[in-house]
């Protein structure tokens, strides 16, 4: 399915005011001496509630390390990441952690599931954590863990589940308090065609149903037509 840009909608810089999430001026040095790399140089990007937005590009161009600062999971060297109007840079950690959560779904390539939790307990703890695990989040989970294609495993712990099962719910757990921005590091590397275009149709399918502003980091190229619009990252810069 494509959704092309409709005439007059602002693309992906230019929708600063509406942003909810904003990134200005971003340069992320990694390492030290001879060993420093700069992985994001000068990165500029906005991306207004209810879009859907996807990051490509080589292996190593810095589509990581945009995800790790646009999510507050590391500080840029220098410039602004504003989430729902905050600048995350200006935070002490504590404060920025809970703005994470309040804020930001995050879903990593390697789920990062707790090993003695069951894929349905997996959806739920962020509920249960946020004080919000009522019977209207106990019925998202089940729908999410459906769209998923996990119902029938969703009593399983992850070393029962294969990468690609895994991956689906990381994805459903990210999805299950709707978040105002969502930022997905490669959500279909270990899922066949079939399931990575039923995954990026949920993604896309969620973004504008709870107005997220979502950011997708793939390699993937058949499943952007997905997004709203496609970015491409090369050493560092988005074009
Ligand atoms: N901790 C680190 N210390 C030094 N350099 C790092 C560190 N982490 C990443 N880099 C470097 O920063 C650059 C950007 O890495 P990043 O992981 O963001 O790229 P990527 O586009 O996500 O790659 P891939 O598609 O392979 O996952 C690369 O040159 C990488 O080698």
């Amino acid at each position: 399915m494509t959704h092309p840009t409709p005439a007059g909608t602002p693309a992906p810089d230019s929708t600063a005011a509406a942003a909810v999430l904003r990134l200005t001026d971003v340069t992320l040095r990694l390492g030290t001496g001879q060993q420093q790399v700069t992985a994001l140089d000068g990165v500029g990007l906005s991306v207004a509630p209810g879009r859907f937005l996807a990051v490509t590009g080589p292996s190593g161009s810095g589509k990581s390390s945009l995800l790790a600062v646009a999510g507050g999971l590391q500080t840029p060297t220098r410039g602004s990441v504003h989430v729902a109007g905050v600048d995350l840079t200006t935070l002490k950690e504590h404060q920025r952690t809970a703005h994470r959560r309040h804020h930001i779904g995050y879903v990593f390539q390697h789920a990062n599931l707790l090993a003695s939790l069951t894929a349905r307990e997996q959806l739920l703890l962020p509920a249960h954590v946020a004080g919000r695990l009522d019977a209207a989040a106990r019925r998202r989970a089940d729908e999410l863990l459906d769209a998923v294609g996990m119902t029938a495993r969703a009593d399983r712990r992850p070393h029962q589940l294969s990468g690609g099962e895994r991956q689906r719910v990381g994805l459903a757990r990210a999805l299950l308090l709707a978040p105002e921005v969502l930022l997905v590091d490669e959500p279909t590397s270990a899922l066949d065609r079939a399931r990575a275009r039923e995954i990026v149709e949920l993604l896309a399918q969620q973004t504008r149903a709870h107005r997220t502003a979502t950011v997708m980091v793939t390699h993937d190229t058949e499943i952007l037509d997905a997004a709203d619009h496609v970015l491409v990252m090369r050493d560092g810069r988005l074009t």
